[in-house]
């Protein structure tokens, strides 16, 4: 079995593959600090809770956008699972050109998506990540990476606002009846669904206007469904993009690809 995993600013999104199927995935909070232990100890329970101890998982890849994180889980890995995880962004071989300024930059998250949507969708391609930051990346027909979008995630524009306006409250992310709210809390409710339907339908919009052929649209992220009720803007919903990618990438480097 192998061992999936990827740290995000907000969420570690984790995943057990056997037989080329995504057998099992869970969620936790991302805390910076928590060593190789602490982590250790919760995944055994969860991997206890399905009926599978470390001795089970044969290999692992990580992804990190969380530096602090990428160091105590490989070292979780070598020290419980007892194999070397890969790690994506250091001599792993993703399979795409990557057409940015500086390519050891992207987010790792951002490779690992476009690298599944290659695979699964047909490109040109539009792959929207809904987690702390929302993030649009473009992949054109001849399958290389182009950049994109990074906008403020749905969470934390919202936390912005309760936090620099004094009589604002802090509100659940909930859709509002009326685009016209007629209280402050249906007003934030508003501002928040639909001004986020809007800047996510724009900049997809933007995108499709500078791309020779129509893209396909790909939503994932742990806040992808919540927007996509809201709009039709996306072909796909796929919220299992990330650990699809990293499966992919561990079996393009498994036999001494690094
Ligand atoms: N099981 C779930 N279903 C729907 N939304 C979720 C779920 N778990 C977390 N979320 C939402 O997704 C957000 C995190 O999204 P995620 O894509 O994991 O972010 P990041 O990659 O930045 O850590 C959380 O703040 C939460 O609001
Ligand atoms: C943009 C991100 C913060 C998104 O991270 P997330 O919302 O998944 O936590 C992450 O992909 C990142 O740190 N990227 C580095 C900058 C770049 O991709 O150009
Ligand atoms: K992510």
């Amino acid at each position: 079995m192998i061992f999936v995993c990827d740290v995000g600013n907000t969420n570690i999104v984790l995943g057990i593959y056997k037989e080329n199927q995504l057998e099992f995935h869970w969620r936790l909070e991302t805390h910076s600090n928590k060593t190789e232990d602490e982590y250790a100890m919760i995944i055994k329970n969860l991997l206890s809770h399905v009926g599978l101890t470390f001795e089970d998982i044969e290999g692992a890849i990580i992804s990190s956008v969380v530096p602090s994180l990428i160091f105590a889980l490989e070292r979780m890995c070598e020290k419980y699972f007892r194999t070397v995880p890969l790690v994506v962004g250091s001599n792993v071989e993703v399979g795409l050109k990557l057409d940015y300024a500086n390519p050891n930059e992207i987010g790792a998250d951002r490779i690992v998506n476009a690298v599944a949507a290659v695979e699964y969708y047909k490109t040109p391609s539009i792959v929207v990540d809904f987690g702390t930051a929302t993030t649009f990346c473009y992949i054109d027909e001849n399958e290389n990476y182009r950049g994109g979008a990074i906008a403020p995630g749905v969470n934390i524009s919202t936390e912005a606002l309760y936090r620099h306006a004094s009589k604002l409250p802090r509100v659940k992310l909930s859709t509002p009846e009326h685009v016209i709210g007629q209280s402050t809390v249906d007003a934030i409710q508003s501002g928040v669904v639909y001004g986020y339907v809007g800047l996510v339908e724009g900049i997809v919009g933007r995108m499709k206007q500078v791309s020779p052929v129509l893209p396909t649209v790909i939503a994932t992220g742990g806040l992808a469904s919540f927007i996509a009720k809201e709009t039709d803007v996306f072909d796909f919903l796929d919220p299992f993009l990330t650990l699809k990618g990293l499966y992919l990438i561990y079996q393009k480097n498994k036999d001494g690809g690094r």
